[in-house]
């Protein structure tokens, strides 16, 4: 069975709905991988040394990250050689595999939470990934699934990001617990937990300022934020979250290393892929962070948050080269 089919069958459980959203903030990545790889292949026609320098440069340049990609080329060349392939045609579905494979290597998209009582989660990033916009998103989907959600307005540096999280408490129906302007955020949790406890609320989502990971005072708060949490409810914070805007590219890998390496993270959230063709740093991150991308962001509105699926990503990626095998595509896509 071909590696698409296979590929089609392990995901026709799961809903056309979830792969759509997929598919359409993909669209940008999806062209500057997908469409030239299909040239390349089309024009050179036959597996060398050229196609692969070729090969190497278009993945580089949709940000999947040097490294990665240097990884990825010698484990095709392997396959190649042990498969005798010659065709340059043959080699779409390994690619495919091998990129899956990156991507599910670190499948952990579940977030934790809580065995019981209150679940919390800490969303850290630098200022304008999208770490707000985020939280709003996350509440309206636990929200939607049943839960009772609080929000911690954490971010008493930045003028107006208080006021960003009432609108989205008031969008989404969610209460925010919040001081003024330039407070301490750390009272702001001690009184978010309280609250959370004496309501009896599934899930705290708190938001954080945006630091610079090299300013030691900004990481002492946020330790300062995990002590008050933790002296609450010791199980928490169940998870901290990065959130990184993937428009930037490398940076964002840059940011995940030092980050994630001080700040006890727990998981990534990936934001604006759909405002990008460099979605193809969730492949560089996935392959040189031993970090999960559990979350990722593909548009503006409320429903455009979506829990990270590898298969699904690999298979909205391809989307176009999959129909072209065995299926016509939509209108829609043909216009793309
Ligand atoms: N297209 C797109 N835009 C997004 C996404 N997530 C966030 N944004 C936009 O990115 C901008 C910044 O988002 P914020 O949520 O304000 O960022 P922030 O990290 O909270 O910023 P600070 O409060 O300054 O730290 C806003 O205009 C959001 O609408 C996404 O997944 N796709």
């Amino acid at each position: 069975m071909s590696f698409f089919k296979r590929l089609k069958e392990s995901i026709a459980s799961k809903t056309e709905a979830v792969t759509n959203i997929f598919k359409e903030g993909l669209v940008k990545t999806s062209k500057a991988i997908v469409e030239r790889v299909e040239e390349l292949i089309t024009r050179r026609k036959k597996i060398d040394e050229e196609f692969f320098e070729e090969l190497e440069e278009i993945l580089i340049s949709a940000d999947v990250g040097v490294n990665t990609v240097v990884g990825l080329i010698d484990s095709l060349r392997a396959e190649v050689k042990a498969r005798k392939i010659e065709e340059a045609s043959e080699l779409q579905p390994i690619l495919s595999e091998k990129l899956v494979e990156i991507l599910k290597g670190k499948d952990d998209p579940e977030l934790r939470m809580a065995e019981s009582g209150l679940t919390v989660i800490l969303f850290v990033g630098v200022n304008g990934v999208g770490k707000t916009t985020t939280i709003g998103k996350l509440a309206h989907k636990f929200k939607s699934e049943g839960k009772s959600v609080l929000m911690a307005a954490g971010d008493t540096f930045r003028a107006g990001a208080i006021e960003q999280l009432e609108v989205w408490g008031q969008r989404v129906g969610v209460d925010v617990i919040k001081q003024s302007a330039g407070s301490d955020p750390a009272a702001v949790m001690y009184d978010a937990v309280q609250a959370a406890k004496q309501r009896g609320v599934d899930v705290l989502l708190c938001d954080t300022a945006g630091r610079l990971q090299n300013k030691s005072n900004l990481m002492d708060e946020l330790n300062k934020i995990f002590r008050v949490i933790q002296r609450e409810v010791p199980s928490a914070p169940h998870e901290v979250l990065l959130v990184l805007d993937a428009t930037t590219g490398q940076n964002a890998l840059s940011q995940a290393k030092l980050f994630g390496e001080k700040s006890g993270v727990t998981g990534l959230v990936l934001t604006k892929l759909d405002g990008t063709a460099k979605g193809g740093i969730i492949i560089a991150i996935r392959n040189e962070l031993n970090l999960p991308v559990k979350l990722v962001g593909l548009g503006e509105k409320m429903n455009d948050l979506q829990v990270f699926d590898s298969e699904q990503f690999v298979h909205a990626l391809f989307a176009g080269l999959i129909q072209g095998k065995d299926e016509p595509a939509s209108e829609d896509e043909q216009q793309q």
